[in-house]
């Protein structure tokens, strides 16, 4: 409910990433948004989505004083998604998490309203079209993220290879090789999804992503959500300040409709 939602959501947050303008003049395709699942519209051309990731191809963890990024080598088609609402198919270049203080909020997104505990991002980009990811960034149809919703539940062992690297990188622009990570299992298997034409959530704020937003979320437990809220905004030696509440607030859905891959 609105009123549970932490007030830094109504003044601009402090954190040195948004010191750019949290809103894009002359925005009309801005990220988060309300899924509001009734008003979401089934389309029976969607196709389903393909996901085709090599594990090998993860490098390092690494902590931005935003999120924690896990990064991929995208020299090469060897980690792709294809198909969904995509009309080429995207490389895998990193993914990385937002998440609340408490359980009552995290997600960038919410569903009828309903703010999840995390929300899971795995970015990719046009590699087809565009010659570098910092131009595709640029693009309207530059990049395609899946977003996955976290909700409080059993213990999630895919997950629990990462979350025992975190304390690695504990303070900002710390990093840690990680070299074996196959980011499916954090997808869950059921294909429902919604898809509409948004924006990163961070600054650049650029109108570029197509967001792929499966309609199940995955279960972690309690000590797995911790883990992410034990990291810092602050380098080491600086006074520490947790990450936590490190998502966007819900942008105006303007003229867009939210589409459905299921009825
Ligand atoms: N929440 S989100 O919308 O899924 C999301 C994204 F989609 C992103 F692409 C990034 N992103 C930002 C940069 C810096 C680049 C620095 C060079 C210029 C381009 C940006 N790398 N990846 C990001 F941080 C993020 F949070
Ligand atoms: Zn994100």
């Amino acid at each position: 409910p609105p009123e549970l939602v932490p007030d830094s959501l109504h003044r601009l947050p402090v954190h040195p990433l948004w010191q750019s303008p949290l809103t894009i003049p002359g925005g009309t395709r801005q990220s988060p948004i309300n899924i509001q699942w009734r008003d979401s519209v089934y389309d029976p051309f969607l196709k389903p989505l393909k996901i085709s990731y090599d594990p090998t191809t993860c490098l390092h963890i690494w902590n931005n004083g935003y999120s924690f990024l896990v990064e991929f080598d995208d020299s090469a088609d060897r980690s792709i998604i294809v198909g969904g609402p995509l009309e080429n198919q995207y490389r895998l270049k990193q993914f990385h998490f937002h998440w609340g203080a408490i359980n009552e909020w995290g997600s960038e997104h919410t569903v009828d309203s309903k703010f999840y505990p995390a929300e899971l991002h795995l970015v990719h980009w046009n590699a087809v079209v565009y010659p570098t990811f910092e131009e595709a960034v640029m693009e309207g149809n530059g990049l395609a993220v899946i977003g996955v919703f976290l909700k409080l539940g059993a213990h999630h062992e895919g997950l629990q290879t990462l979350v025992d690297a975190l304390p690695a990188v504990k303070h900002k622009d710390t990093v840690i090789e990680f070299d074996v990570f196959d980011p499916s299992c954090l997808i869950p298997s059921c294909p429902d999804y919604w898809t509409y034409a948004g924006s990163l959530t961070t600054p650049p704020l650029t109108e570029s992503v197509t967001w792929i937003i499966k309609k199940k979320p995955i279960e972690v437990d309690e000590n797995q959500l911790e883990a992410f809220r034990m990291l810092l905004f602050t380098s080491d030696g600086e006074e520490e300040k947790r990450m936590v509440d490190n998502f966007r607030p819900l942008q105006p859905l303007m003229n867009r409709t939210v589409r459905s891959s299921f009825q």
